[in-house]
């Protein structure tokens, strides 16, 4: 079972194959970009999520947030590791907004694996498919979160 400090390469490559399906479920009509997401639990679960938009621009939702409210509206609070792939090959990164929705419930030092779309279908031969492995801390440095209210983490 994986942790937040040691993803097993079975539990990462699931999560980044977790994303690309993720991702044929876009609703990117007005854009056109597609983009997957995947977290895994602390029990192993993979919770994916697609980018949703909206006639009214302003109503879209990213895929990263499409996941973490899945999750934590059925409960599920504990993740170890995030996946996002889009159309592009040098990796999409998570917008502004999505990185403070992390962080309000994902640690610092938790994983996330920025995914390029041309990731290898083996994953053989080719050193770690081209993933940027970051962290949400690295993501977004000098942060605001739950602690600053000096509220504890919510089970
Ligand atoms: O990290 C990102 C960046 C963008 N989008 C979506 C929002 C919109 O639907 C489309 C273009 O911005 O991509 C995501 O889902 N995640
Ligand atoms: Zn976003």
């Amino acid at each position: 079972m994986s942790s937040i400090n040691e993803i097993s390469p079975a539990d990462r490559e699931r999560l980044i194959r977790g994303s690309i399906e993720a991702k044929k479920f876009a609703y990117s009509r007005y854009s056109n970009f597609h983009v997957g997401a995947a977290l895994l639990t602390t029990d192993g679960q993979i919770i994916r999520g697609a980018n949703v938009e909206n006639a009214s621009y302003g109503g879209t939702i990213c895929a990263e947030r499409t996941a973490l409210v899945k999750a934590v509206s059925e409960g599920i609070k504990d993740f170890v590791a995030l996946a996002v792939v889009s159309d592009i090959a040098s990796p999409c990164s998570p917008c502004g907004i999505c990185r403070q929705f992390i962080r309000e419930f994902c640690a610092l030092e938790m994983p996330i694996y920025l995914v390029p779309v041309d990731y290898p279908q083996t994953g053989d031969g080719v050193k770690d498919g081209g993933v940027l492995n970051t962290t949400l801390g690295e993501l977004l440095p000098h942060s605001f979160g739950p602690e600053q209210l000096e509220l504890p983490r919510q089970e």
